[in-house]
């Protein structure tokens, strides 16, 4: 142990872009502090991905019924109320599984807003907590718009805790929170606007498989605005009023600003220590070290292209553990990182996207999987994919749009992240009959 600090390592924020390193260094014997201002665990578990999911289950099991409602009997709805107490059960043992996780290998969990005073000593209140080295991770919270009145309009997380769904909901954003949140508010029975910014949905994806996302919700209901330029927000007799364009007026129930997530750097004292950052997140090298020698960052909070999902946050924090603890002293390599939308059909991708396959010239073979072995058995209407080879065959991207394209994409990653040949693909052979392997049968 260092006896100039009260700890070798100190983590500020306790998500994944923390414990999932945090835990195994503390378990080395290593002294690790982990500085929390909420619940440990931080968005993913307690209003981010775990919760999203739960509350998804009942949609993609109502879509299901749908397309087999020839054999299904009976009228299958959502009860919204019931959905959110259930995701509630889900989630509220985590912070104090994962708490425990954190103390049983040994870390100390200090509850507060941590600030920097210098580059090694962090103030929690009027404590003053030492150490050799400080990880800054403390991810993202959503951007508010800045409009008249936008206190009026209310966040995901806000969203995932209504006891009762809104008959009439309004989302200003079409991103990932927009587009998920539109699916599930329309599955459940709400009647859902989604105001655009520009023309563009879910700008990250491939744009065609989006449209039939869109197209798909437009058939359910789901109302569109694109440009909208969203201007005020008030409080009218029967709701809300959302004012936009040009002296255009929408009344609504419920707002939901889901126009992205900004930077956790408020009150950190950053400038203090001279750490260099700007309104996209801290800047890092390869080692994921800050331009102070000490001080690191990882998760969310981290400038980059990557996208800000659990996986990244996950490697980074495992990465950061391994070189803290000698057992590595390369620069950070980021494999492959995938990503998902899970609207009701979903778009996965992973590696090369279609763009940039076309620029480059590599093969890019369609599969329309509507008629295709498996995707036949639940009748999926939307199920398409795009693989992309590059000109010794191996398998380089992969961008699927259907209800299970989460796990066709998550077969293929290891062909895409280790650059299989045409060779080592035929030698895997999967479980059969299953999505992965009809994704593989395509590889
Ligand atoms: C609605 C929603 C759905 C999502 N769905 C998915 C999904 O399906 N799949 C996926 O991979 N990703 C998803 N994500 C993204 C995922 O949640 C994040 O990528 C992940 O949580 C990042 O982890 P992190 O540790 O970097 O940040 P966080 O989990 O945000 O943790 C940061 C922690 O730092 C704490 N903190 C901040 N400032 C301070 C301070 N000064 N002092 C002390 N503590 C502080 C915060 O309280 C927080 O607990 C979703 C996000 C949202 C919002
Ligand atoms: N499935 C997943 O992995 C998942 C799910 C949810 C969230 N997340 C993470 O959370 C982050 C935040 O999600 P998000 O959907 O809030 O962000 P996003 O960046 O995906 O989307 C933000 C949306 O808001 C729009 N917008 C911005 N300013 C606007 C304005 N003034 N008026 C109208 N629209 C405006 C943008 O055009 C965009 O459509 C994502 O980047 C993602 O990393 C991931």
């Amino acid at each position: 142990m260092s006896k100039k600090f009260d700890y070798d390592v100190l983590y500020i924020g306790a998500g994944h872009g923390t414990f999932d390193g945090a835990t195994p260094l503390a378990k080395t014997g290593v002294p690790v502090g982990v500085i929390e201002s909420g619940l440990v665990g931080g968005t993913c578990p307690n209003r981010g991905c775990n919760a999203k999911i739960t509350l998804d289950e009942p949609v993609k099991m109502v879509r299901e019924a749908e397309r087999l409602g020839k054999v299904l009997q009976g009228n299958i709805s959502i009860d919204w109320n019931k959905n959110v107490e259930h995701k509630q059960e889900i989630i509220d043992p985590l912070p104090q599984g994962l708490t425990k996780r954190l103390e049983d290998a040994g870390a100390e969990i200090i509850k507060g807003h941590a600030k920097f005073k210098d580059n090694h000593t962090v103030l929690v209140g009027d404590k003053e907590i030492t150490a050799e080295k400080i990880v800054i991770s403390t991810g993202l919270r959503p951007h508010r718009l800045d409009v008249a009145g936008t206190q009026l309009a209310h966040d995901s997380e806000e969203f995932m805790n209504l006891s009762t769904l809104p008959k009439n909901l309004t989302i200003i954003g079409s991103g990932y929170i927009g587009m998920e949140f539109a699916t599930m508010a329309n599955a459940a029975g709400a009647k859902v606007t989604v105001m655009l910014h520009s023309d563009k949905v879910l700008r990250k994806f491939y744009q065609p498989y989006v449209k039939l996302v869109v197209d798909d919700l437009k058939k359910r209901g789901v109302n569109f605005i694109e440009n909208a330029n969203v201007k005020s927000f008030e409080e009218v007799d029967d709701g809300y009023q959302v004012n936009y364009g040009d002296n255009q007026k929408l009344t609504t129930d419920w707002i939901l600003d889901a126009t992205g997530r900004v930077p956790n750097l408020d009150n950190l004292g950053l400038d203090k220590v001279g750490v260099k950052y700007d309104q996209t997140g801290v800047f890092v090298n390869e080692y994921l070290q800050t331009n102070v020698e000490n001080i690191y960052a990882s998760g969310d909070v981290i400038s980059n292209d990557l996208p800000k999902v659990t996986p990244a946050a996950y490697f980074e924090s495992k990465y950061l553990m391994q070189l803290f603890s000698g057992q590595t002293n390369k620069p950070i390599e980021m494999p492959v990182i995938p990503s998902v939308v899970f609207t009701s059909p979903r778009i996965a991708q992973a590696g090369i996207s279609v763009e940039e396959a076309e620029e480059k010239g590599y093969t890019i073979t369609d599969s329309d999987l509507a008629n295709y072995w498996y995707y036949i058995v639940d009748k999926e209407p939307i199920a398409q994919s795009k693989q992309i080879h590059d000109k010794d065959g191996r398998l380089v991207g992969v961008t699927e749009i259907s209800d299970q394209a989460e796990d066709a994409v998550n077969s293929l990653l290891p062909a895409i992240e280790f650059k299989m040949d045409q060779e080592q693909i035929s030698r895997l052979v999967g479980l059969f009959p299953t999505i992965g392997y009809a994704a593989w049968h395509r590889a």
